[in-house]
């Protein structure tokens, strides 16, 4: 086992999160994608493959027990979440993640710059993720429906929230990963959005503070 894996399976297991050995493969081959075509798309600034593994792999999946928790309890109130759609994702983070650990959920990562959504595109085809799609838009011009809207390293909530407010659905709910409380972004929100739940995540070797804020439009 190399190193990277045995990183990946101790990180998982930190995290609680029961994933399968073919699952493990797309994760460590979504990061030699990234590592391979960062140097032509310049999809992002971290380029050490183990600093690329704590930083973006282990920091995305550290969502993924509270994303798999909300779609449980979606399932179990009769109103399933189907369509995630991940916001500025850039090279993937985290709607890539979400893809191989979600398979039931069908993920739709946009970007404004064409190559990232073309980056995706090709994850989607060699990592054989159906349910992947990389979108070339603005946020601001999608209209959905989808059921739970991310987003990471993105904007303030404020923003995130306003520009992505259309492409929500009915019951749909706003999923923002952040580093510390963000109370400032938080009092600066308008009345329409409300704030369910700010969840504290431990991502397992990186030694920071870190968040997902959860949102929905105020009934
Ligand atoms: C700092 S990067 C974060 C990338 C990734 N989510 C991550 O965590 O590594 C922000 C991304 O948002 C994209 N972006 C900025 N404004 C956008 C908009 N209005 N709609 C869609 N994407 C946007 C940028 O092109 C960039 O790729």
């Amino acid at each position: 086992m190399s190193t990277m894996e045995a990183t990946l399976r101790s990180g998982a297991q930190a995290l609680a999160l029961d994933l399968s050995d073919a699952q493990i493969t797309q994760l460590l081959d979504f990061m030699a994608l990234l590592q391979k075509w960062n140097k032509v798309y310049n999809l992002t600034a971290v380029r050490d493959p183990a600093e690329m593994l704590t930083h973006h792999l282990l920091d995305s999946l550290a969502a993924v027990g509270p994303l798999r928790r909300h779609l449980a309890q979606a399932a179990q109130a009769g109103a399933p979440a189907q369509r995630l759609l991940d916001v500025g994702s850039g090279g993937g983070l985290p709607g890539v993640v979400f893809a191989i650990c979600c398979p039931q959920l069908d993920v739709s990562c946009v970007d404004t710059v064409a190559k990232k959504a073309a980056f995706i595109q090709q994850a989607a085809v060699t990592l054989r993720l159906p349910n992947l799609h990389g979108i070339h838009a603005r946020v601001e011009s999608l209209a959905g429906p989808f059921d739970v809207v991310s987003c990471r390293a993105f904007a303030a909530l404020a923003d995130f929230t306003r520009w992505s407010h259309s492409a929500l659905g009915n019951g749909a709910v706003w999923l923002a990963m952040k580093g510390k409380h963000p109370a400032d972004e938080i009092a600066a929100l308008p009345a329409a959005v409300q704030v369910f739940h700010v969840e504290p995540l431990q991502v397992p070797g990186l030694d920071a503070e870190r968040c997902i804020v959860w949102l929905r439009p105020t009934a």
